[in-house]
């Protein structure tokens, strides 16, 4: 599946009755890298939830390569093309890592599963240990590549360098890079790690209190002081 655009139009949600996300429009060309940025609890991981169809929806229209999504579940989004990895690292506890990657195929061939080795050689190492067995960092690495696997035309990363080295980030970020640069997937990112997710955008979003309060590219943030310390809370890019 090549990449899909994904559009978002006055979107309102949250959970049972509380409300966290007010109006949130934007739209991520098919092949872009969208980074989602903000301070803790401001909704960057209910946006991703909502757009996997996880939370409640209280009103607008989420649209993948230009058909509406909003109203199927979560399972028939995925269908579509949807790749969501949250930031609750999902492994099958009881299945060993190659069994994990083999679910993430769908139909296609089992040597598919080379290709997550290629991006992840921790896990081919440790391929027939348990999911249950598995470091943070590990965990982190199997659900990524079991999301990949099933070639997503738009993929959603909850904060997918928590928990890894350095030397493993610099090379996951390059490798989600390269899947965009070949227009394979549209990437929303969510990152803490600001400078790793202006380096990998090419055009930022950042959330206050469930409300988009600024849109622009990595390089206008890093220029803009005022942004940065306000509405990331940090004290300056480099
Ligand atoms: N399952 C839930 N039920 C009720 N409220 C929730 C639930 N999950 C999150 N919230 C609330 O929604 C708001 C946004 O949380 P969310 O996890 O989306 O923020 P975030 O920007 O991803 O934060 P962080 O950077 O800390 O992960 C918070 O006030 C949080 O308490």
């Amino acid at each position: 599946m090549p990449a899909a655009s994904l559009e978002i139009a006055g979107l309102s949600a949250g959970y049972g009755q509380t409300r966290v996300l007010e109006d949130i429009s934007f739209c991520a060309g098919a092949g872009r890298k969208l980074a989602v940025l903000g301070r803790n609890g401001m909704g960057k991981s209910t946006l991703f939830a909502t757009l996997a169809g996880q939370t409640k929806r209280y009103g607008g229209e989420i649209r993948l390569g230009g058909q509406p999504i909003e109203g199927i579940d979560s399972a028939s989004r995925a269908l579509k093309g949807l790749g969501y990895v949250p930031q609750s690292r999902d492994v099958f506890p009881t299945l060993t890592v190659e069994e994990n990657l083999f679910v993430g195929l769908k139909a296609r061939p089992r040597s598919a599963i080379e290709e997550a080795y290629a991006m992840f050689p921790r896990l081919k190492e440790r391929r027939k240990n348990l999911g249950s067995q598995l470091s943070g960092g590990e965990q982190q690495m199997l659900t990524t590549a079991r999301t990949i696997l099933g070639q997503p035309s738009v993929l959603l990363l909850d904060e997918p360098l928590e928990g890894l080295a350095p030397v493993i980030c610099e090379e996951l970020m390059a490798a989600f890079g390269t899947l965009a640069a070949s227009g394979e997937m549209t990437i929303l990112l969510v990152e803490q790690r600001i400078q790793s997710a202006l380096d990998f955008a090419d055009a930022v979003i950042i959330l206050e209190r469930g409300r988009i309060a600024w849109t622009g590219t990595p390089a206008a943030l890093a220029a803009d002081q005022h942004t940065v310390e306000t509405l990331l809370g940090v004290g300056g890019l480099h």
